[in-house]
């Protein structure tokens, strides 16, 4: 025993090494190992292709659609104030995924709020020449030049808010904008005597006054009649096959996917866009993002000059609500016509129907928005967003909210979760850098500013990207302002002569 007792020990220690030697060298292999298997499970994302992402389970494609083919020659009409963005993001998804080509403005709006002319899309070179299959940037619609643009079997379709709705939305983001709203102490005041702040006459005032009726192409500002109420509604019917509604955002996006004849992931959505309801503690006066953002970005107009004001009051009684509601006759009108229909569409769809794809539709974004979202999926502001790429345009005192990717997925899932979260701005300038491929200059490089306009405001945005190879766009083309402040190419030499048409109205 005595023996091999010392044998034992004359090996370990003499031969191999003292035994605190091993037990050291098993730790720090087991650390090692231990390491390793962490950076397995939580770092997946920047090698590994996810073998089932949660985007090609089967519940992506939703309840069987029967064997329809899915429409790929889409035409939406992104009214204001609406929920628009949020469709606009489905329909740049749905383009992005399949390649498809979308009829791009030059700068971030179809030429808005002037008329709709061809010319105004990126690319165009004259009726029907090339194949754009999806058009839903902001413009006020036209339809013989959008038929221009456009092929034959276009399915066309837009969205509607209630006016009161749209009027606290309209007058929180553009209360700096329309000369109507600025005068205006809050959105109660405006209601109480909106012929005392607005002027037909002024600039930007569309936004103050039946801003549905102006962006469907008819004129805000005439006189209310029911003759003249259906006679737009009629015209709107003989174009648009599909007009949803923002308050069941949830039953259009199935009454959508019906008539589109779309999987179920194509309309689940965040809502993008959203305005914060409540102050934070630090957003009654400036020092917000928007604010910070402006002087860093060496923008002194609008976007500066929102700093230190205070947050618009939108509070509005019964009987304002009301006078709201006269004062946007035309657009309450089009609301309770289209509302009607749009409760009939879904009686023809089937109610329980209905219930049961609305329900499998929250589900579905409830479990994307866990696995996509940071934070549990609730918006945050956009200052506490880190990645400057999804964070949201902002416009006016109130703050826009966005959301944050939540970290270590896969490489297919983060795309994918990412495309759902990509702010308008950001994913036309990505869109129009792959439609529009360019060499990537070196002196701009990846810092290049551009100067954007979005929504009838004025800010500045950092063009560098991250997630997606992005190549220059029309960044460092030789350009001029827009209308709305966005910039369009110089060179467009039929563009120039419809612009000056244009600034003689
Ligand atoms: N899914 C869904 N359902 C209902 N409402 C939604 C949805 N997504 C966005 N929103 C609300 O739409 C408002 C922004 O509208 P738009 O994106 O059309 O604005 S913009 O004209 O493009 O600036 C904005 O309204 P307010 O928050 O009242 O300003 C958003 O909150």
């Amino acid at each position: 025993m005595m023996t091999r007792n010392r044998m034992l020990r004359w090996l370990v220690c003499g031969r191999l090494g003292p035994v605190w030697m091993w037990k050291a060298l098993l730790f720090f292999v087991a650390i090692a190992f231990a390491t390793q298997l962490l950076g397995i499970i939580f770092n997946k994302s920047s090698t590994q292709p996810a073998a089932h992402s949660i985007f090609s389970s089967p519940d992506a494609q939703g309840p069987s659609l029967g064997s329809c083919q899915p429409h790929t020659h889409i035409m939406f009409l992104k009214t204001h104030k609406t929920a628009s963005s949020t469709v606009l993001n489905m329909l740049y998804r749905f383009g992005e995924e399949r390649n498809l080509r979308f009829a791009l403005p030059l700068g971030y709006q179809l030429g808005y709020p002037l008329p709709f002319n061809a010319h105004r899309v990126k690319g165009y070179r004259g009726p029907r020449a090339t194949e754009f299959h999806i058009m839903g940037n902001h413009m006020r619609f036209n339809r013989p030049e959008v038929e221009k643009v456009m092929p034959a079997d276009t399915f066309y379709f837009s969205i509607i808010r209630d006016p009161v709705a749209l009027a606290e939305s309209s007058f929180a983001y553009y209360k700096e904008v329309a000369p109507a709203f600025r005068k205006a102490k809050g959105l109660g005041d405006f209601a109480d005597d909106p012929n005392k702040y607005y002027d037909p006459r002024l600039r930007n005032n569309h936004y103050a006054r039946n801003l549905l009726w102006f962006d469907f192409g008819m004129d805000n500002n005439a006189n209310f009649s029911v003759e003249l109420a259906q006679h737009g509604e009629a015209m709107i019917r003989q174009t648009f096959r599909l007009i949803l509604v923002s308050e069941y955002f949830d039953q259009s996006m199935i009454l959508l996917r019906h008539a589109l004849c779309w999987p179920l992931d194509a309309v689940v959505s965040f809502s993008l866009n959203a305005r914060q309801q409540k102050p934070s503690s630090n957003s009654i006066m400036g020092g917000s993002w928007v604010g910070k953002a402006a002087v860093a970005a060496g923008v002194g107009a609008r976007a500066g000059r929102s700093q230190g004001k205070m947050l618009p009051n939108l509070s509005l009684t019964d009987h304002q609500r009301e006078k709201l509601r006269q004062w946007n006759a035309l657009d309450w009108y089009l609301y309770k016509a289209f509302n009607r229909t749009f409760w009939e569409d879904i009686d023809k769809f089937g109610r329980a129907q209905m219930e049961q794809e609305v329900a499998l539709l929250r589900m579905r974004r409830e479990i994307l928005g866990r696995v996509c979202l940071r934070d549990g999926g609730k918006p945050v502001e956009a200052y506490r967003i880190r990645d400057k790429n999804i964070r949201p345009f902002q416009s006016g005192v109130v703050k826009i909210l966005g959301y944050e990717l939540q970290p270590g997925l896969d490489n297919a899932t983060r795309t994918a979760c990412l495309r759902m979260i990509r702010p308008e701005i950001q994913y036309k300038d990505l869109l129009d850098s792959k439609q529009f491929p360019r060499p990537v200059q070196p002196q701009l490089g990846q810092q290049g500013q551009g100067l954007l306009a979005a929504g009838g405001a004025f800010g500045r945005h950092d063009s560098s990207r991250t997630g997606e190879k992005m190549m220059m766009g029309e960044a460092e083309m030789e350009r001029e302002r827009d209308w709305d402040g966005s910039r369009i190419m110089k060179s467009n030499q039929t563009l120039k002569g419809v612009r000056e048409k244009e600034r003689l109205r």
